[in-house]
């Protein structure tokens, strides 16, 4: 599995092996031991499966506040998504800052989103699959959001219609309008 940092500390991607043969291939998509061996040892409770029928459905900016702030281990199983993380941690660097990447079923490629970080989605393709371990269950009463397209955080999202949204997603508050709940530790 090849690790690599993104430009927000504590954010990774991560590209599992693929073997291949006639058939097609086989992939270890999650080895607790291997993430355990790479200093990533998260344990994730439950797995997400999501579909989003149209192009250009975003689902973000979301987190879940403690005490049930979870971790996440996104991929994308079937078509192709930009999945976004942003730093939400009071006092840190990188507070604000967010960074892409274009997950896909033929890239394989996951990212690992921290606790602290809203996560989101924007689809690249209609029928599009996303798959994710968490490392807390579902806690409604500790489920927020920021909206998707908040001009401080100015997401590029590489797309110029308008997006499919839930009402939640589409009344979801300002980063300024907003107290996160979360603070930098001084992690790297
Ligand atoms: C998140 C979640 C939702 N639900 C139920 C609640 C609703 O009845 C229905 C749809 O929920 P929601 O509209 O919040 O789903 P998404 O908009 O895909 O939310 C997710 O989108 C972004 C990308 C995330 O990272 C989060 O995991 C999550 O917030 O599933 C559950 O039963 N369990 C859950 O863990």
């Amino acid at each position: 599995m090849d690790i690599t940092q993104t430009a927000l500390p504590g954010v990774l991607l991560l590209k599992p092996a693929r073997f291949g043969d006639a058939r097609g291939f086989f992939s270890e998509s999650w080895n607790r031991k291997r993430m355990e061996e790479a200093g990533i040892d998260i344990d994730f409770v439950q797995d997400n499966h999501s579909l989003s029928a149209q192009v250009g459905t975003v689902r973000g900016l979301h987190f879940q506040a403690p005490p049930h702030a979870q971790d996440k281990l996104v991929r994308c199983g079937k078509g192709r998504l930009f999945d976004i993380a942003v730093d939400i941690r009071k006092g840190s660097p990188t507070y604000g800052q967010w960074v892409g990447y274009e997950l896909s079923f033929e890239n394989g490629l996951q990212l690992l989103v921290p606790k602290g970080f809203l996560h989101g989605f924007i689809t690249r393709e209609g029928d599009t699959e996303i798959i994710y371990k968490c490392s807390d269950y579902y806690a409604p009463e500790c489920d927020a959001a920021v909206r998707w397209n908040d001009p401080d955080i100015a997401i590029d999202w590489a797309f110029s219609g308008e997006p499919v949204l839930s009402d939640k997603d589409a009344a979801a508050p300002l980063l300024k309008d907003f107290e996160s709940p979360f603070v930098w530790e001084g992690e790297p």
